[in-house]
């Protein structure tokens, strides 16, 4: 098994620089490359972007204002991802060579590759020297390989192999999609979730959002139906993501949707390696234990997706970017998603459970959803709220939801707290239909009015002027009272000053004793302070106006 720093040395004329131009910053002290860990996925499932190193590797001052290419391979987990990236990367350090697939004898290094069923990438690694390659139109670009984690491992949550995904997808101009023997709906629809997750943290935009995928079949086992390669590949996956109009909309959905994520989309059919890299925990990358047919591939797909003239420079938004851009993206990506403004994507249990849940509480609201119906007694209306509640509560337990018992009953609960809302709201609305609630205040004042009419008649005929003069004043205010608060029922505006009129009569109107009356009357009129400072500003500007006991005391000591 190939633990691949110790035995670097074996793979490829690092000391012939002439045979490419490297440009290396993060090297071990021997001054060899190595992969190095760019995104962090921690043991809370939060994510740690390494700044000092991404910015190490990709603002040396030889690569910092080249046009990137930045390649990638994402995928479930022990599929050969890291595996194929040592092949890339052999090819990138002899490009120049014939025969770069190297000696027969050559153990595999470069990103850590293994053996066994247990997960061995995690987060993105990336490669720690940047290769500069001269396209053949003149330009010099730099060319990034990126390793990463593979999705559905045991330890990794739906949302962290859906944030390695999607922020490789979109920082890279080349994803390849490492795939295990066919290309199952279920790997479409992982894509079109993982793609989602990504367009979620971008700018919408009016272009693709994406650039090249490349769907790579690994242990592809019918060449006698698609021929390895990528001929072969663009044929099978042209009937795979082919749109039909008899097709179920969920299988075009996922389609149109992949189509509408990428500007390139291709794939490649690669063969069996043989067992030996399979299940010999031996094994360490010697070319000479590979089958012959897959090193065969192999000699056709990297050239074919690393060659100077197939090398895309990473676009965004219809721009190219440089070295120094995509440290920018990669930081500003990072933070999108290490904030909560982003959804959690779930598992589809979960996600299906959750809509059946909801769609049986709204059905089972629906029934307390009363029409306008006339005013209705409170002990009349109080029973009606239980008959419908419990018939509710039985629409919600009859519906058939998945999830289980546990799941639902979060829903359950929530159904009842709303329901109680409902009734609660309903109550309301019940009160504002009593005929003599609504004509509370007019009566009041009426009231008001009339005995102040009366008082001021009988008390001026006997003579008493000054009561009479003060019942007028009263009778006034009242009748102005009535005409303000006919006003603001019938305009709807300055509604803070009707609310006060009105609890000012409630207060008047309530029949208990004129203490608790009183007390009613002065609390309204504390609640509203500010709205009486607000009407005569010069009072409330007088400070001694406010206090008082102030003056008394001044009084007192003068
Ligand atoms: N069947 C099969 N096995 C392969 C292939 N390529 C590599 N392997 C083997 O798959 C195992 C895992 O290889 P890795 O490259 O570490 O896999 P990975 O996808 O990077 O795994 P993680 O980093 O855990 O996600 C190794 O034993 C390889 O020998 C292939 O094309 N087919
Ligand atoms: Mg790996």
């Amino acid at each position: 098994m190939a633990r691949n720093r110790k035995d670097r040395d074996s793979w490829g004329n690092l000391s012939d620089k002439s045979a490419y131009d490297w440009s290396s910053e993060e090297e071990e002290p021997d001054g060899r490359a190595r992969p190095v860990q760019v995104l962090v996925v921690k043991d809370d499932h939060s994510f740690e972007l390494d700044e000092a190193a991404l910015s190490r590797i990709l603002l040396s001052e030889e690569v910092r204002d080249r046009e990137v290419v930045a390649i990638s391979v994402a995928g479930a987990f022990r599929k050969g991802k890291s595996f194929l990236m040592d092949f890339m990367l052999r090819y990138m350090y002899n490009q120049a060579s014939e025969d770069w697939l190297g000696e027969p004898d050559e153990p595999l290094t470069g990103f850590s590759w293994r053996g066994g069923s247990e997960r061995e990438t995690t987060g993105i690694q990336i490669w720690s020297e940047v290769f500069l390659v001269d396209k053949p139109d003149g330009r010099k670009v730099a060319v990034l390989l990126m390793d990463t984690q593979g999705t559905f491992d045991s330890q990794s949550t739906l949302r962290d192999s859906a944030t390695v995904f999607a922020l490789s997808t979109m920082i890279s101009s080349m994803q390849v999609y490492n795939i295990s023997q066919n290309v199952q709906e279920d790997d479409l629809q992982h894509l079109q979730l993982f793609t989602e997750y990504g367009r979620l943290a971008m700018e919408e935009t009016f272009l693709k959002p994406f650039q090249s995928m490349i769907f790579l079949v690994r242990d592809w086992s019918f060449p006698y139906e698609f021929t390895y390669g990528q001929e072969g590949g663009m044929q099978f996956l042209e009937k795979r993501l082919k749109i039909s109009e008899n097709q179920h909309e969920e299988l075009q959905n996922v389609r149109k949707h992949i189509h509408s994520c990428f500007t390139n989309i291709s794939c490649f059919l690669m063969p069996h390696p043989g067992l030996k890299v399979a299940t010999n925990p031996h094994f360490d990358g010697r070319l000479k234990e590979i089958d012959r047919e897959f090193i065969n591939n192999l000699q056709v797909l990297v050239p074919w997706l690393l060659s100077p003239r197939n090398l895309d420079v990473k676009e965004i938004n219809g721009n190219n970017i440089t070295c120094r851009g995509l440290v920018e993206y990669f930081k500003a990506y990072i933070k999108i998603y290490q904030g909560e403004e982003l959804p959690h994507p779930k598992s589809m249990l979960q996600a299906t459970a959750e809509a059946n849940n909801l769609a049986a509480v709204a059905a089972a609201k629906d029934l307390c959803a009363g029409g306008d119906r006339p005013f209705l007694a409170p002990s009349e209306l109080q029973a009606r709220h239980g008959e419908i509640r419990e018939e509710a509560l039985q629409v919600f337990r009859g519906v058939k939801k998945m999830g289980g018992e546990e799941f639902s009953r979060r829903y359950l609960q929530q159904l009842e707290a709303e329901i109680d809302e409902v009734f609660v709201q309903y109550i309301k609305h019940n009160d504002s239909k009593n005929i003599f609630h609504a004509a509370r205040t007019p009566a009041t004042l009426f009231v008001v009015i009339f005995i102040m009419y009366v008082v001021a008649g009988v008390t001026g005929f006997v003579g008493v002027d000054i009561i009479a003069s003060v019942c007028n004043m009263i009778l006034g205010l009242a009748l102005i009272t009535l005409c303000t608060w006919a006003y603001i029922r019938y305009s709807g505006e300055y509604r803070e000053l009707g609310a006060v009129i009105d609890q000012v009569a409630g207060a008047l109107w309530d029949q208990g004793s004129t203490n608790e009356a009183l007390y009613k009357l002065y609390s309204a009129a504390a609640s509203h302070r500010p709205l009486y400072h607000h009407a005569f500003p010069a009072a409330a500007a007088d400070p001694q106006a406010d206090a008082p006991e102030e003056q008394d005391r001044n009084r007192k000591k003068n």
